[in-house]
């Protein structure tokens, strides 16, 4: 299969401090794959990499076949592909259906005035699609304020959906949800990927989810790729048990 987003040889730093070294991966398209490793093991710098907000020192990031190591953050939506942040960035006192015509017109980079001209139909009829796909098609007119923590999560990920990206990159999705929440993020995530085929690649640190959704998992440790292949593979890595192992360790003092 065709690799969806390439990153070759990435190395940034930050002055002295080397937060991903000679870091190389490959999502190979139509898949879920996850990324993860103890804290500050460089993965938001992967995804910041990837998004374009940082340029690394070395290293090339190839998008569906586009060399996008030089292209600005802006132009990636265009590219098709959609982030999500660790911390929500939601309108609050708006709709949760208004939030996702927002984030369509996001995409098409439209001007102020023009995104507060009346939603068209078909812009509306889409939001009503991508509310049904994240289970909240019933909260479609309360505030984004009054959803509780687990749909504000999911209405995040909606407004990603609305620029109808082949690439979505999740940034712990599944941080502060409960267990029940998760399952139903598994669902929804699992369904998006299936039905929808949209690629996801997900930085998380809930393995209860990382382990059932992902078809392969990249291991990073003090900005170093570790492991590579399959849940499986990984759960059993040696290299890895012992970065979890000392990083618990770590926390513990
Ligand atoms: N903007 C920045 N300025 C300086 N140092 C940074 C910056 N961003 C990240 N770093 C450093 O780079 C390293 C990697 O950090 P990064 O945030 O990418 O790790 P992470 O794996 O995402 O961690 P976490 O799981 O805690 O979010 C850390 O040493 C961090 O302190």
């Amino acid at each position: 299969m065709a690799a969806m987003l390439s990153l070759s040889n990435v190395l940034m730093r930050f002055g002295g401090i080397v937060a991903i070294n000679d870091f190389s991966m490959e999502v190979e398209a139509g898949s879920i794959h996850a990324l993860i490793g103890p804290n500050g093991a460089g993965k938001s710098t992967v995804f910041n990499c990837i998004s374009r907000i940082y340029q690394p020192a070395t290293g090339k990031i190839v998008v569906r076949g586009q060399d996008v190591t030089a292209l600005p953050p802006h132009a990636m939506a265009g590219l098709g592909v959609a982030r999500t942040f660790q911390n929500l960035e939601l309108f609050n006192e708006l709709s949760v259906i208004e939030n996702v015509m927002l984030g369509a017109y996001a995409h098409e980079e439209t001007g102020f005035w023009q995104r507060l001209k009346p939603r068209s139909p078909a812009t509306r009829a889409k939001a009503e699609a991508i509310l049904e796909q994240t289970g909240l098609q019933d909260f479609r007119d309360v505030k984004a304020n009054s959803l509780d923590f687990g749909r504000q999560k999911l209405l995040e990920l909606a407004r990603a959906l609305a620029g109808s990206p082949k690439l979505m990159l999740l940034d712990e999705p599944a941080a502060g949800l409960r267990s029940r929440e998760i399952e139903r993020l598994d669902q929804i995530l699992t369904d998006l990927n299936q039905r929808h085929g949209i690629t996801i690649l997900l930085v998380e640190h809930v393995m209860q989810l990382v382990m059932s959704i992902s078809n392969r998992i990249t291991v990073l440790n003090f900005g170093e790729k570790i492991a590579e292949g399959t849940p499986g593979e990984v759960k059993t890595h040696p290299r890895v048990i012992e970065a979890y192992l000392g990083a618990e360790a770590a926390s513990h003092g």
